[in-house]
């Protein structure tokens, strides 16, 4: 349940509602005037993907869905990160049922996403790893600040990306390009990745991103709707569906991924760094 907490009214002519999930994971702010949304990942400190914090952006993207919202900006509330990616300690020890729901709830959350009719863009306001990185492809555009990091990494943590994460870089960067990437598990700069195209365009600071942002969702919502949104998930439609008729075998992979004692002793050890750094 969304509660209202609060009317803003900025010093502009627009109104704002502010709605936050009721957990404050994620805040969303809906401008009364223009209808766009802007859903801001909280929870600090790097926005990493645990179940409580994936169910309540799939209960904002339902929400926004059934309130046909012509258009959303993807971001985060933390000054260093958009997302950490996935939540390393939903992995580490986890009872199958856990793991399980876990995953399952990452599917959900990405499929809602992916598939929405109305246009998203990605404002990237810091680094991006592995789930992270998911998140801004799985948007239609991407804008990021200067000097961060945005890649799928998980080659380098001596695990292997899912299908579908790989499928989103391609679908992107292209087959050559993701190759090398997802090979080397490699992390790209903000200027690296604008010259591959895993990042539509620089900002030169958070407003500029959210000017730039709104600017992207003017122009899409300038289009008629149907027709937009006909054509978006027609161009997504297979990746879509190879999840959604394989969303067992996919569970059954990270089930058997993440029992394993080797992946485990590597998340603890990776754990340890982390917390030491
Ligand atoms: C290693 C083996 C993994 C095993 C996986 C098991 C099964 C796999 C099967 C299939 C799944 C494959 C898919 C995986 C996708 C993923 O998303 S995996 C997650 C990958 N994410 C990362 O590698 C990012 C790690 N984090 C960082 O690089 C940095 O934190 C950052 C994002 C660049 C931010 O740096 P900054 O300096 O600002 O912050 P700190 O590093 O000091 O971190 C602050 C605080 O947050 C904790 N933390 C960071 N990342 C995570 C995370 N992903 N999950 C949980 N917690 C995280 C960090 O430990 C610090 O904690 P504190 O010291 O207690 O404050």
């Amino acid at each position: 349940m969304f509660v209202l907490r609060q009317c803003l009214t900025l010093g502009t002519k627009s109104s704002i509602r502010n709605f936050s999930a009721t957990t404050n994971l994620v805040n969303l702010t809906i401008n009364e005037d223009t209808g766009v949304a802007i859903m801001e990942l909280n929870k600090p400190p790097v926005n990493s993907l645990n179940y409580e914090l994936l169910e309540a952006m799939h209960r904002t993207l339902v929400k926004l869905e059934n309130e046909k919202c012509p258009g959303m900006i993807l971001t985060s509330s933390s000054r260093s990160t958009f997302s950490a990616g996935l939540d390393l300690l939903e992995m580490y020890k986890p009872t199958v049922d856990k793991a399980r729901r876990f995953w399952s709830m990452l599917q959900n959350t990405w499929i809602k996403l992916y598939s929405t009719p109305y246009p998203t863009v990605a404002a990237i306001n810091g680094h991006s790893p592995a789930g992270g990185c998911l998140l801004a492809m799985s948007c239609e555009h991407r804008i990021m600040v200067p000097d961060k990091m945005i890649g799928l990494n998980e080659t380098q943590l001596g695990i292997v990306a899912p299908q579908w994460f790989q499928d989103c870089m391609r679908n992107i960067i292209g087959e050559r390009q993701a190759e090398k990437a997802l090979i080397a598990g490699r992390m790209f700069t903000s200027e690296e990745a604008l010259k591959i195209g895993l990042v539509d365009e620089l900002a030169t600071d958070k407003e500029d991103l959210m000017q730039k942002a709104h600017d992207f969702l003017d122009e899409q919502m300038g289009l008629p709707p149907l027709a937009r949104s006909v054509v978006k998930v027609g161009f997504r439609k297979d990746t879509l569906s190879k999840l959604i008729n394989g969303r067992e075998a996919d569970i059954k992979m990270f089930l058997d991924n993440v029992f394993q004692p080797k992946v485990q002793e590597s998340l603890e050890n990776y754990i340890q760094m982390l917390k030491k750094k």
